[in-house]
């Protein structure tokens, strides 16, 4: 005879497959609504994109997007969180996009850096991505048009900034559009998932010194492989199934990898901020930022003159850099963040009269401020 305990199990057992299927019925009906309404959302976007068209107004509008996430995440009352949210409606707005028009946009490579995440994650999936050899070359490709936007590294929260990305706005016409703060964070991923099984890891130079305390508490007698980037590093453990690759916990997902550990660092996690450049004048959205970059006179006092304006029409500076000129020995390119858009009118008198007093002055764009992390 059976023991009645084990017909029980098998019961409850039936009882909560039973349950599931219901529920995964339940699920389906939704997907169903789900795929409906964003259909139509897109048929929605489609027409505004062929408005846009015939007023010969660009495919992305930040500012709207912007909007957009403020306004869902206002809706909510959970159970999602509001990162996933927003995530979600990237996604749904990077398809809009890509139906009005597909974009195409240059960062600073190779595949799976921290700059391409950050790329990724800015414009949803969808957009195409094109790898770029240098900063320069990111800024050029948008310059002669083959890409819609570029997504440079400008300062990083430890090791300051990055200065080839200030060069280069001397030269460009281009402008900043928006901003995307990246935290800079490292995790071990394989195929399996598990640490017991890992026999080696690859990983880009600065992945090992980056880890090495994390690597000698916990994987002492694993065989080190350096390889010239990260992307190659993933490859690599894609196809060999007792290897793991040191790289950001987005490329899991990029080269359908598993996490084994996160955040597995030496230092203090950091943030890089990216730059997302191209020829938009992007509209105000009530949390603005607004970048410039000046030369001053060479007198004493100079550059306080310049800066008083700010004070006078109370207008919050952010960032403070300068980089030479490279023209005349100690003269200096100064690059200043300032709260607010161009469109507001304290931010316009400032920056007008910071013009009067500079011997050089070039604005570089005004664009929503992001949230760090
Ligand atoms: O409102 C627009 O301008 C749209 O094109 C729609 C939409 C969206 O999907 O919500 C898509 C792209 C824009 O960048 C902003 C918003």
């Amino acid at each position: 005879m059976e023991h009645p305990e084990n017909t029980q199990k098998e019961k409850a057992s039936d009882d909560s497959e039973w349950r599931i299927d219901l529920l995964r019925n339940t699920i389906d009906e939704i997907d169903e609504k789900l795929v409906r309404l964003i259909n139509e959302r897109l048929e929605v976007a489609l027409e505004i994109g062929r408005a846009k068209a015939q007023k010969g107004a660009q495919v992305l509008d930040s500012a709207r997007e912007y909007r957009v996430l403020k306004r869902v995440e206002d809706l909510n009352n959970g159970p999602i969180s509001k990162d996933a949210l927003h995530q979600v409606f990237k996604q749904i707005m990077a398809a809009s996009r890509e139906i009005q028009k597909p974009h195409r946009v240059a960062y600073l490579g190779p595949e799976a850096t921290f700059t391409h995440i950050a790329a990724m994650k800015h414009f949803g999936r969808t957009v195409s991505f094109v790898s770029q050899p240098s900063i320069r070359d990111a800024f050029n490709e948008v310059e002669k048009g083959s890409c819609h936007y570029g997504v440079v590294p400008v300062e990083n929260s430890i090791e300051g900034a990055i200065n080839h990305t200030l060069d280069m706005f001397f030269e460009s016409e281009l402008k900043i559009c928006a901003e995307k703060y990246q935290t800079i964070s490292h995790d071990l991923l394989s195929k399996t998932g598990t640490l017991n099984d890992i026999r080696k890891i690859y990983s880009h130079q600065q992945g090992f010194a980056k880890c090495r305390s994390w690597l000698q508490k916990y994987l002492p007698e694993v065989a080190l492989e350096e390889c010239g980037s990260t992307a190659s590093a993933l490859q690599k453990t894609l196809q060999t199934p007792d290897a793991a690759a040191i790289a950001s916990n987005e490329a899991a997902h990029l080269y359908d990898l598993n996490v084994v550990a996160s955040r597995i660092e030496d230092a203090v996690r950091n943030t890089t901020r990216f730059l997302i450049i191209g020829r938009d004048d992007v509209p105000r959205t009530g949390r603005d930022k607004t970048s410039v970059m000046f030369v001053t006179p060479h007198v004493p006092g100079a550059l306080f003159e310049v800066l008083k304006p700010m004070a006078d029409y109370s207008v919050n500076m952010v960032k403070l850099e300068s980089r030479p000129t490279k023209h005349e020995n100690w003269s200096y390119f100064f690059f200043v963040d300032i709260e607010g858009h161009i469109e507001d009118s304290n931010v316009k008198e400032t920056v007008e009269k910071m013009r009067e007093i500079c011997l050089y002055m070039k604005f570089l764009g005004s664009y929503p401020r992001a949230i760090e992390g």
